[in-house]
């Protein structure tokens, strides 16, 4: 499963029927509602991470990413373009690197 299939799937429940699925309901609940979701799994990662529980945090990481893509995909905010954001930085901390090697 790819980041990119999982968001295919939440792309296609905003149109499910909440009833039968969990992302339907979150997604029919808005965007502030999945926002809140979000943060909420963010301090459960947070909390696993200075506790040191590598099992616990692994699990509450799969929800940290689950309800960001739930909240991008609520406010309508592609992952392609957040990748395409990552990949800026990327290639601008390259040139970076290369004018320092080059001074
Ligand atoms: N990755 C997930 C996923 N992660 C978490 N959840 C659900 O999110 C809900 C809330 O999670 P919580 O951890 O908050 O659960 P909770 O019961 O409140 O427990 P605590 O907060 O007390 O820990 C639960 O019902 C989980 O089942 C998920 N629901 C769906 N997915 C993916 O989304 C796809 C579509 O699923 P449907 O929502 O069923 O359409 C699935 O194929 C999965 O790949």
């Amino acid at each position: 499963m790819t980041l990119d299939d999982l968001f295919r799937t939440i792309e296609a429940r905003k149109t499910a029927n909440p009833d039968t699925s969990w992302t339907a309901q979150l997604l029919a609940a808005g965007p502030e509602k999945c926002a809140e979701k979000f943060g909420e799994e963010a301090i459960e990662a947070i909390i696993e991470a200075t506790k040191g529980d590598k099992a616990r945090l692994t699990a509450e990481a799969a929800d940290v990413l689950y309800h960001l893509l739930v909240m991008l995909a609520a406010s309508d905010v592609h992952l392609k373009d957040v990748l395409i954001e990552l990949g800026r930085r990327q290639s601008q901390s390259g040139l970076a690197e290369k004018a320092a090697r080059s001074r």
